[in-house]
């Protein structure tokens, strides 16, 4: 498993205003969209290519082309739809598929309550979206079930990440072919598992709160 924090001052200011409490879920949104075509920039560096040949109107040339299958982008539902956007922006030629699940704030065990993904995904490049990484066990769980339909890699594309869970995904998905892009690794956890400084409920501030 790798791990990438972006270190860019775009990325920096914007998920400052990010954090910040008095940002609007407005601004929340456009801002997580901009967050992200930033990030995928760097995420999707190692994505499949080949040489295609094309006629420009000045000559024949070699240039480049997504391999076929393209990619397939997965947004974890709900936080991570807020990321679809930014994302299919960059790489619009993207297959997307969605993965519905919740963290019980009790347990903190994730619970898949949604799956419309292709049935097999053998050999597939998968970038999948979800803002936070906290305890890490949202991610676990849908990283594996990607591996388990024959997924060749996969690149999870994160606003925050906690040490934490960081940890638990290096212990649990080590040897297996995944990048964590992220915008910044926070500090910690706090006791209700909520990353600290973070930027609070990502779900509940792009769509308010869940009833
Ligand atoms: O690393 P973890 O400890 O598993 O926590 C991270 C998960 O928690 C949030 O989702 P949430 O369960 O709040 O669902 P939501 O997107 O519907 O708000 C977040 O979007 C992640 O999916
Ligand atoms: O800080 C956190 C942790 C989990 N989920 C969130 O939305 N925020
Ligand atoms: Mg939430």
């Amino acid at each position: 498993m790798r791990v990438l924090e972006v270190d860019h001052p775009l990325v920096a200011h914007k998920l400052t205003v990010l954090r910040d409490k008095t940002t609007p879920s407005p601004v929340f949104r456009q801002l997580t969209e901009e967050l992200v075509t930033l990030l995928a920039y760097e995420a999707t560096r190692d994505v499949r290519t080949e040489p295609v040949e094309i006629e420009t109107p000045v000559t024949r040339t070699v240039g480049t082309a997504f391999t076929k299958p393209t990619p397939l982008v997965v947004p974890i539902l709900r936080a991570g739809l807020g990321m679809l956007e930014g994302m299919t922006k960059l790489v619009p030629t993207a297959e997307v598929g969605f993965l519905g699940m919740a963290r019980n704030e009790e347990t903190l065990e994730a619970i898949t309550y949604a799956e419309r993904l292709p049935a097999d995904l053998t050999g597939r490049q998968v970038f999948v979206l979800d803002p936070m990484l906290a305890t890490g066990g949202t991610l676990r769980e849908a990283v594996k079930f990607l591996f388990r339909r024959g997924a060749a890699d996969v690149t999870c594309i994160c606003l925050l990440a906690a040490p934490e869970g960081l940890k638990v995904l290096e212990e649990e998905l080590a040897g297996t072919n995944v990048t964590i892009v992220v915008a910044s690794i926070d500090e910690k956890l706090d006791e209700k598992a909520y990353i600290v400084p973070g930027l609070g409920d990502a779900g509940d501030r792009l769509y308010g709160v869940a009833g």
